[in-house]
């Protein structure tokens, strides 16, 4: 039987001491309570700290894009011999993925990403996954690796997703943590303030933005507190930090990867024959199409609007939108399968 699969985020203000330097004993117990759920689940590790572990070499480092990204690509290998000293007394080895957006937004690729880790997974091997800062740039950058992780988990299946923080957990007005969310409403988003750490990205509004998309996907989430004792295993347990409850949801992944919508690359606007058989869940046809507001190609995921452009359904596109602009004339051109197509 397959293990279920785990992902568990931490950030740079979790692994890192204020001064910048990796904190060894965080990882050193990231190390060990990994080791002890290997052998019950199929575990990612999505880490940030390469900016924060490269930023000290680079000479009057203001943190502009640029610096960051030769930071990232000075950190990156540091951090990584840093996860790998801490796991070689349990025997584990560790292995590098860094992640662009594009390798999630066209599934095929996606779903060679989940190849390899699952060949990772088949030696024992825990993968560690990082934004590819060095080459990403402005629009094709995750938000951050709140939103990594919970792109892998979602599109992965995972049965549960945790968050780390240097806080004990979302912090209710009294500063106590809150033991469980049911739903992520507006009430529970407005607790969190946009403070965030210095080398951070992420801080509590996008874990709780990324938490909601998650649990509406059917997946459990847990924000717990790294400083606390055994705090992975303990969230795991659900007895520390706090426990966003998953939502019903029965699509399948490739759905969920849909729906996941983050992904989208394009936009097309229909009219209202192609609303309506979208509506009956029938596929989208070129002669439904009247424009393409922006571009994409096959295999990635477009939103579909209507004329008021809110957003209706997002799709996978069976051809690219150069090819549908081109065969226009070919009314019953497929530009995306009933299947491919997840109504909002
Ligand atoms: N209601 C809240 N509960 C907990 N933390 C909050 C809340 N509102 C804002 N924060 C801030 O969010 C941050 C938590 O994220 P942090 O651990 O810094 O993450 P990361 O490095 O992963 O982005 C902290 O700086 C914390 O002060
Ligand atoms: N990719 C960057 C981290 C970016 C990021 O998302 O940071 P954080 O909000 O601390 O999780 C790095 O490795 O430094």
């Amino acid at each position: 039987m397959t293990k279920p699969i785990l992902v568990i985020k931490f950030g740079t203000a979790s692994i890192t001491h204020e001064n910048g330097e990796l904190d060894e004993t965080i990882v050193a117990a990231i190390a060990r309570q990994v080791a002890d759920l290997k052998d019950e689940y199929n575990i990612v590790l999505v880490s940030s700290g390469a900016v924060a572990a490269g930023k000290k070499y680079l000479k009057n480092y203001s943190g502009t894009m640029s610096e960051r990204k030769a930071a990232a690509a000075i950190g990156n290998p540091l951090l990584l011999s840093k996860y790998a000293r801490y796991f070689s007394p349990y025997d584990i080895a560790i292995a590098q993925s860094l992640c662009e957006r594009r390798h999630f937004s066209n599934r095929a690729q996606f779903l060679q990403l989940k190849k390899t880790y699952e060949e990772l997974w088949e030696s024992g091997v825990i993968p560690v996954a990082n934004e590819n800062d060095v080459v990403s740039d402005l629009e094709l950058k995750f938000s951050d690796n709140d939103e990594l992780a919970t792109l892998i988990a979602v599109g992965f299946g995972a049965s549960m997703l945790l968050f780390s923080t240097s806080v004990g957990g979302v912090l209710d007005r009294e500063g106590k943590v809150v033991p469980h969310i049911t739903a992520i409403d507006e009430s529970i988003l407005s607790l969190a303030d946009t403070k965030k750490s210095n080398l951070g990205l992420g801080g509590m509004v996008s874990k709780l933005t990324f938490a909601r998309l998650a649990t509406r996907m059917g997946i459990k989430v847990v924000i717990f507190g790294i400083h606390t004792t055994d705090g992975i295993l303990n969230a795991i347990a659900g007895t520390t930090g706090t426990l966003c409850l998953p939502q019903p949801c029965s699509m399948p992944a490739r759905k969920k990867w849909l729906a996941s919508g983050s992904l989208v690359t394009g936009r097309v606007l229909v009219d209202e024959g192609a609303l309506t058989a979208l509506q009956k869940r029938r596929s989208l046809l070129a002669v439904g199409v009247l424009t393409v507001l922006e571009s994409f190609e096959g295999g990635e995921v477009f939103e579909i609007v209507d004329e008021e452009h809110n957003v209706i359904a997002v799709a996978r596109a069976k051809v690219s939108s150069e090819l549908l602009a081109e065969d226009r004339k070919v009314q019953n051109l497929e530009v995306a399968h009933a299947d491919d197509i997840v109504l909002l």
